[in-house]
């Protein structure tokens, strides 16, 4: 257990992917974590995964997290502030204007509440999907509204550096512009790319490879929080949708007429345009920085992915992640797994050593 820089207790309201992973990150800093849900199904799963223990009487958290869903956010954190009037508080939700809006018109103690956004999720919520090092690596942005006196906002800065992450300031405005653009409109292009899979034929489904799979993933998340999500930020969303209306109609316009001169150049240019940006991208090969990674060609047999697993634990190597590649029809999957840069060149002799075919 490494030292924390919280004191703790720390109470985390709202215990689905976001609480139960900011629980399970400062437990196992060894932190007082004291958790709420209006879900008591919730609680006790939160509890039992080891998250953190549940409420009682008389006590006085340092620091309270509110991660529920964004049209309760304002709701809860009023409460929590008139609740705990000696605590600092702080929510998770994914849009930070209209929390800060609905919270200054109600006169809530500013002094004692600032906004944050952990730039790390999963597709999937609820307790079970909650991971201690969810926020490792990532950005967590802090919404500086002015009202906060820095000595107030230091268990912020605790909190985010304990679970791993890297602190962003931004304001409100400049948070959800920018959200809007990395977070918001993916998700609407990646569900409408999915929703062309609906009345797909199976022979069409048969041939899916990463690529798709790459751009859907979040396609598979939660339609209800992110109708919050969006309806709290459709005008910056709305914005960047129009401007991407207009790239569709122009590539629309050079299919149409391919033949005519310049209608190549112009898809190619279309194209161009796309690797300039995701050249831009920090990690941009969609691939955990902290880790390297090698591909390995699993036969189609029982017993094969137990067989590889217990190969990497016999040469010592800590699996750290891990993808499949699954071709419908193929004799042969191809898994991805994730380790620490210093061992995958050891591994990987080891591995051949054992037979295993590398992919790359
Ligand atoms: N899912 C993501 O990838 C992600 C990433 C960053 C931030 N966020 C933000 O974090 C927040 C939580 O998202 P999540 O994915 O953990 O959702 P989730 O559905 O997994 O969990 C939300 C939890 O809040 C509880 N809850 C709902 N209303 C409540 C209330 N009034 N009082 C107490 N508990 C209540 C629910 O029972 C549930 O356990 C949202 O505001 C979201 O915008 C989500
Ligand atoms: O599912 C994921 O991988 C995410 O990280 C989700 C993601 C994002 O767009 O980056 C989605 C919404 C949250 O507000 C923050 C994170």
């Amino acid at each position: 257990m490494t030292e924390s820089r919280l004191i703790g207790p720390v109470r985390v309201v709202g215990v689905g992917l976001l609480g139960a992973s900011i629980g399970l990150g400062l437990k196992a800093k060894g932190i007082d974590v004291i958790l709420a849900d209006a879900s008591p199904t919730h609680l006790a799963i939160a509890v039992d995964y080891g998250a953190g223990r549940p409420a009682e009487p008389g006590d006085r958290p340092q620091l309270v997290v509110v991660c529920v869903p964004p049209d309760v956010t304002a709701d809860v954190v009023a409460a929590e502030l008139e609740a705990f009037p000696e605590a600092l508080v702080t929510d998770v939700a994914s849009v930070k204007l209209a929390v800060y809006h609905d919270l200054k018109a109600r006169g809530a103690d500013l002094s004692r509440y600032i906004g944050t956004h952990p730039m790390a999720g999963r597709e999937r919520g609820g307790p079970m999907s909650g991971r201690a090092d969810l926020f490792v690596g990532r950005p967590w942005v802090v919404v500086d509204h002015g009202n906060v006196s820095y000595q107030n906002a230091a268990a912020i800065d605790d909190l985010i550096l304990d679970l791993g992450a890297t602190l962003v300031e931004l304001t409100p405005e400049q948070h959800d512009r920018a959200v809007a653009l990395v977070s918001h409109v993916p998700q609407v292009v990646s569900s409408l790319v999915a929703r062309r899979l609906i009345d797909a034929p199976h022979a069409a489904l048969n041939l899916v490879g990463q690529g798709l799979r790459d751009v859907t993933r979040i396609a598979a998340s939660d339609p209800e929080l992110w109708v919050q999500i969006l309806g709290q930020n459709a005008g910056p969303v709305a914005e960047i949708l129009r401007a991407y209306r207009d790239d569709l109609d122009r590539f629309i316009a050079a299919l149409e007429d391919f033949e005519a001169p310049g209608a190549r150049r112009r898809i190619a240019e279309e194209l161009f345009g796309g690797n300039t940006g995701v050249e831009r991208l920090p990690g941009k090969h969609g691939v955990d920085r902290r880790y390297a990674s090698l591909i390995v060609m699993v036969d189609d047999r029982p017993g094969q992915l137990a067989r590889l697993f217990n190969d990497v634990g016999d040469a010592g190597v800590n699996l750290e992640d891990l993808r499949l590649e699954h071709s419908p029809g193929a004799q042969v999957g191809l898994a991805e797994i994730f380790v620490l840069p210093e061992v995958v060149e050891r591994l990987t002799d080891e591995l051949a050593a054992r037979g295993w075919r590398i992919a790359g």
